[in-house]
């Protein structure tokens, strides 16, 4: 297979330069150095077990990271045929700044240098092309007329080529499960949401949809586990929509200090509630006289309490937001006939399951049976669905490829890399993401760090090094945070470092490129990070550094990756076959749950084990402290 940096943008990055901090612009030294992964190498000798031993660190790779020195200086820096122009950073011409005071990247995407506009401090302007989801206000018209690179009707889903989706395997059980359709027009989704349907320029339902939309328009309770980026939003939002229209038309009057909304969307992160959930719902409800209002943590409660009390039909929340509103006597659910969890799995791991039982189970929502309630997510582990079986009367379990499983449209490629290393090889692949794409729009490149704190540091690395970068993670603010992934859907700083607090559910046009530069612990969260591409039918590339601190996700990966037809390097293969599956870091591996099976009921029922034991695989969803990472707000 070949590697990123056998590009051209690689062959010609061997300059580097030292940019220890006692250099001037005008003083750099050249080096001979080459760093270990540009040198011409055979194919397949790239990682240590085909001819080292583990943690030997002979032979290259050892002699790379004495090279390189430590990881946090990043002090190799290969220049490549001027792609960001031929200035040579040193830390002396750069003004310092520590992570999360501003002093970034200057705007202007990847051919500007320069520039006065700091990405960060600019945080609370509005960009021309940017909208501030703070603005919850009723819209009249969703369908943006002045964003182009918002405007997805226009230009993402023409050509969207969702016959790759066509041969994927489908699974139902439950009782009488109704029949999946072809095409819109067989579905009775009433005549306003048809035409939302024809302008968001949807020609034919994606395969989650064609099943989870009539057995949701049957008013079954459904838990539903389709691929990254195959239209699951669109899969709830349409019968709830429908719904509404069919049994409760707006029209009540308004007003009143509390909102009694009919529908409930709830997802794990602002981002994913207010720019995807609510924009899309905006869009199907447009000229339905259906309100939708979103209610998220870090934006100003007083905004969205008014908003409220303007009435809401479809009320999208993340979970601590809406328990404060709760809480605080503004709404009710007493009113909820809908409920839809999106990211079901996650909203049901120890990290948010108190706060769902809360709302679902403590308020005044009716029980299951007399509300729908719809769960979606890519991955569903086994002992997670039998969590969410408390909030689900009856339901009809489907699958749309294999639950957990990845889209063979996003090529997967793992490559060994010392952490010492990383910096520099990212820099080569961002060079390579670079040299193919024609503009800055077509390749923006999605960079996964663990820690919040390593967000920052590499958003402040690359921009040193005059990488157009900026950086999302929960220690920023929300105007930070919007202002950030505004920035990057713009292509104005096309790399974006992120937490896992992007991983799940957004869905940006042109992400080319997404870079593990650190391996999740979870194989799920692997599975959702690199669905930030290769979306909607369209093709996209996961590059991921592995090295003996990934050990326990050889496994799960290898087996991910065999599943989804990629090329598994022998060396990896290597790793799997000694993974050690008795605990450590990957405590939470996925793999217990993910390839097990699929309908739990299936395989053992509400009280039933795992095929693959949490004593082989080192733990599950139940273990203490698993659900919580420190890269969630
Ligand atoms: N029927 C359709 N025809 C064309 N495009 C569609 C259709 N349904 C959805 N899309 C588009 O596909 C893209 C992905 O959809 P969506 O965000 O709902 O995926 P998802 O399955 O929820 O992904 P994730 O698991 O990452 O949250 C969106 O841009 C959406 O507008």
């Amino acid at each position: 297979m070949p590697s990123a940096w056998t590009g051209p943008a690689a062959e010609s990055a061997v300059e580097p330069v030292n940019v220890n901090s006692s250099a001037s612009p005008e003083t750099t030294v050249r080096s001979s150095y080459v760093p270990p992964h540009l040198r011409n190498k055979p194919q397949g000798a790239v990682g240590p077990v085909d001819n080292h031993s583990f943690g030997s660190g002979g032979g290259g790779l050892g002699e790379s990271r004495e090279n390189l020195g430590s990881a946090g200086v990043g002090n190799s820096l290969a220049t490549a045929g001027g792609a960001w122009g031929s200035r040579s950073a040193t830390a002396s011409g750069i003004p310092s700044s520590g992570p999360g005071s501003g002093g970034r990247f200057s705007a202007g995407g990847w051919n500007k240098g320069g520039g006065s506009g700091d990405v960060r401090s600019n945080g609370l302007r509005s960009g021309s092309n940017g909208k501030s989801s703070w603005g919850v206000g009723s819209d009249p018209d969703p369908f943006p007329k002045e964003e182009p690179r918002d405007a997805l009707f226009d230009q993402e889903n023409t050509g969207i080529n969702f016959d790759a989706y066509e041969d994927i395997p489908v699974e139902t059980s439950g009782e009488n499960v109704p029949p999946a359709v072809s095409t819109f027009a067989e579905i009775d989704l009433g005549q306003i949401l048809n035409e939302n349907i024809r302008r968001c320029k949807y020609l034919k339902p994606t395969p989650v949809q064609r099943h989870a939309i009539p057995i949701s328009l049957a008013g079954r309770d459904l838990m539903a586990c389709a691929q990254t980026g195959s239209g699951k939003t669109a899969a709830f939002c349409f019968p709830i929509i429908a719904g509404i229209m069919r049994n409760s038309p707006p029209g009540r009057p308004r007003g009143g200090r509390k909102a009694f909304p009919l529908a409930l969307i709830l997802s794990p992160t602002r981002e994913l509630s207010s720019q995807v959930i609510h924009d899309e719902a905006k869009k199907f409800s447009f000229q339905t006289g259906i309100r939708v209002v979103v209610a998220y943590g870090g934006a100003p409660i007083q905004n969205q309490l008014r908003d409220l009390e303007r009435g809401v039909e479809i009320l999208v929340a993340t979970p601590g937001r809406l328990v404060d509103l709760l809480e605080r006597g503004r709404i009710s659910l007493s009113s909820i006939r809908y409920l839809a969890l999106d990211e079901a799995d996650r909203m049901l791991d120890m990290g948010f399951e108190p706060q769902i039982r809360k709302i679902v189970e403590q308020m005044d929502m009716p029980p299951a049976g007399r509300r729908q309630t719809m769960l979606f997510s890519a991955t569903f582990p086994r002992e997670i669905q039998r969590l969410a079986s408390d909030f689900l009367g009856n339901y009809i379990f489907l699958a749309v490829g294999r639950v957990g499983s990845s889209t063979d449209l996003i090529e997967q490629r793992v490559e060994y890399v010392l952490d010492a290393d990383k910096r520099s090889m990212l820099m080569d692949l961002l060079h390579a993401q670079k040299a193919q794409g024609t503009s800055s729009q077509h390749q923006l490149s999605l960079v996964f760090v663990e820690t919040k704190r390593g967000a920052d540091a590499l958003e402040d690395w690359l921009c040193r090094m005059d990488f157009p970068a900026t950086s999302i993670h929960g220690d920023r603010t929300q105007s930070e945070r919007e202002h950030a992934l505004r920035s990057f859907r713009n292509g104005v700083t096309p790399i974006l470092v992120a937490t896992d607090v992007a991983a799940r559910g957004l869905d940006i046009p042109h992400v080319a490129h997404v870079v593990n530069f650190d391996l999740p612990n979870d194989i799920d969260d692997y599975v959702h990070r690199i669905g930030r591409t290769g979306r909607a039918g369209k093709t996209g590339l996961a590059t991921a550094f592995f090295n003996e601190k990934d050990s326990s996700l050889a496994r799960p990966l290898v087996e991910l990756m065999q599943e989804a037809n990629q090329e598994v390097p022998g060396w990896l293969m290597n790793f799997a076959s000694r993974a050690n599956f008795g605990g450590g870091r990957n405590r939470r591996s996925g793999g217990a749950s993910r390839f097990g099976g699929r309908d739990f009921r299936k395989e053992g029922g509400r009280g039933g084990g795992d095929r693959y034991s949490s004593e082989r695989y080192g733990g599950g969803y139940g273990n203490a402290g698993a659900g919580v990472s420190s890269a969630w707000d």
